[in-house]
């Protein structure tokens, strides 16, 4: 029989020896694996982690992708991430090998503290399943090129909205009504709700939802929880995040129900008798078609894409969220570069004056503005709301271009860097949109297009955004109608440098700058009234 002291030093003994063989076996994950991507020196206990830089960490990874390859591997604490800074090896990886590099990397504060039971359906967080191909094919049908026709009229009538908004603006106000018009475009086109109708409250309740979400995702804002367990136990009282996750959590459960409550009145709704019209006209939201199964050739009849009341909820919230904060920052970078380069402000206001002399841009005028096109084109370029893009997690050991890359890794496009390489773009950070018009992908003189895409703003392969076309046609329509009226003039000195003129986070965006929106003429006034209310009375000869 063993006496107390010895049990208690047995006991310490045991303790010691199972915290040495967790704290080496961590340790030892810290080291970069073999035949791993190369990348800077890692440090026992940390890898890589005390060198990435919080602020703007893929202007670093750029950098050390000069030195170490195009190919960067970092260890993060005991987990791999690896960087991608080449377009041919993100299309190897995301397109050709879209089977292994598809799902979206597990996280405690979202799964556990925000979708909670309903992690699922979220899109941010679907995996690489059948579940996630059906929820992309409903969305792909309604927002890709082909069933954006519907959403036209809603796009014409917020972007007329803004136009009239902004003849009452001063320069420090302008920002929040560009944000207003980026909610309420695919709010309306989504789940059939009016900006107007639901107010102010809802309005502030949304972005503050998406704030706190995206400070929670955002590495190094909340603890790291994910790499240490025990973080998770702190009560709420000294780990704020908790009270934040909780905010987003309420919001997407109440809001997500209203979504679709909307959608199932739009849904019972008849048929709106327009004059000159036999078809119908009744305006039915993404979510609404999706709940009557209508969708290309009927294929959704056979209830393949049917989908529970929680999933379409998750469905149409989860599209709403992803939709607004990425084009209220292409806009805002927009209209921050036509600010400060007015030759090419002109140009492309040439442009809408030549296509539509008259009235206020709209219809089929929009699908013919080849310059404005390369101007946002050009945005994409440079100013990408997701710099790195959105993580994928590997699913199986992978080698690539003869290095091993584990499976769990976290895989990352450097969208930032692709897009200002010097090898494929002629001035790579200068802000000159003739290039898309010179060649489509904007690609300089003699570089190799092999398997390129124009933008990697919107990603790349199976999880390519699907709203691309979506945003592309909202910020055509909003800056035509804008640049026909008005001037856009700095009223104070613009800061287009990235390191200090953007904050980081998620989605990048500029710092809040002023510009003045100047009528062009006195006599615009009226136009600009006018076509706010002819793009009324086309949202209510949709019932609306
Ligand atoms: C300029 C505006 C936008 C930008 C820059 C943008 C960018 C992105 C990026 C980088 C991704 C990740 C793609 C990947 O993992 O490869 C993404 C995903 C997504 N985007 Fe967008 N987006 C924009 C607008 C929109 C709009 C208007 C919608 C909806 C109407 C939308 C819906 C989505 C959805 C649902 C996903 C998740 C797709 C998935 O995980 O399978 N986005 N977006």
């Amino acid at each position: 029989m063993l006496s107390t002291p010895n049990i208690i030093a047995t006991s310490v003994a045991c303790v010691s020896l199972a915290l040495a063989f967790v704290l080496t076996r961590f340790c030892l994950a810290t080291i970069r694996p073999k035949d791993y991507p190369p990348g800077p020196p890692t440090v026992l206990g940390l890898g890589n982690l005390s060198q990435i830089p919080l602020k703007q960490p893929f202007i670093q990874f750029s950098k050390w992708s000069k030195i170490y390859g195009d190919i960067l591997g970092l260890k993060v604490g005991p987990s791999n991430l690896v960087i991608l800074h080449n377009p041919q090896t993100v299309h190897q990886l995301f397109s050709k090998r879209a089977a292994h590099y598809s799902g979206r990397p597990y996280s405690y504060i979202p799964n556990e503290h925000v979708f909670c039971q309903h992690a699922d359906k979220h899109i941010l967080n679907l995996q690489n399943t059948p579940y996630l191909r059906k929820w992309r094919a409903a969305v792909a049908y309604l927002i890709g090129t082909s069933g954006l026709k519907q959403v036209v009229p809603m796009q014409e009538a917020t972007a007329a909205t803004l136009a009239k908004q902004l003849l009452n603006t001063t320069p420090s106000e302008t920002l929040d009504y560009l944000k207003q018009w980026a909610l309420a475009t695919p709010l309306l086109a989504i789940t059939g709700q009016r900006l107007e109708e639901r107010g102010k409250d809802f309005s502030n309740r949304f972005f503050q939802a998406q704030k706190l979400w995206l400070e929670l995702l955002e590495p190094g804002n909340a603890p790291p929880v994910d790499m240490v367990p025990m973080l998770r136990w702190i009560p709420e009282r000294f780990a704020s995040w908790k009270t934040d996750a909780r905010y987003v959590r309420d919001y997407m459960f109440d809001e997500y129900a209203s979504y679709l409550e909307s959608a199932q009145k739009l849904s019972g709704k008849a048929d709106v008798a327009t004059p000159g019209q036999n078809k119908s006209t009744r305006f039915r939201c993404l979510m609404t078609k999706i709940l009557e199964n209508e969708v290309e050739d009927g294929r959704g009849k056979d209830g393949k894409l049917g989908f529970s009341p929680d999933q379409l909820a998750y469905l149409g919230g989860g599209l709403l969220d992803a939709a607004v904060d990425t084009t209220w920052a292409s806009m805002m970078s927009l209209v921050l570069y036509l600010a400060a380069y007015p030759n090419v402000q002109e140009k492309a206001h040439e442009e809408v004056t030549r296509i539509s002399p008259g009235q206020s841009p709209g219809g089929d005028n929009l699908s013919n503005l080849p310059y404005i096109g390369a101007c946002i084109a050009e945005i994409f370029r440079l100013c990408p709301p997701a710099p790195n893009g959105l993580p994928r997690i590997l699913d199986r050991d992978d080698i690539v271009d003869g290095y091993r890359i584990p499976k769990g890794t976290t895989v990352l496009a450097n969208v930032w860097s692709i897009q200002r390489n010097p090898d494929d773009y002629d001035q790579p950070d200068e802000f000159i949109p003739g290039r898309y018009l010179n060649h489509p992908l904007g690609l300089k003189k003699g570089a190799d297009d092999t398997d390129k895409r124009a933008t990697y703003t919107f990603g790349a392969g199976r999880r390519l955004c699907p709203g691309e076309a979506f945003a592309q046609n909202s910020i055509v329509t909003a800056i035509a109608k804008l640049l026909w009226s008005f001037k856009i003039e700095p009223a104070e000195p613009l800061d287009l440098n990235i390191e200090t003129g953007f904050h980081t986070g998620l989605v990048m965006g500029p710092e809040p700058f002023k510009v003045n929106f100047v009528l062009r003429d006195p006599k615009r006034r009226e136009d600009v009234l006018r076509d706010y209310d002819v793009c009324q009375t086309a949202l209510a000869g949709f019932g609306l």
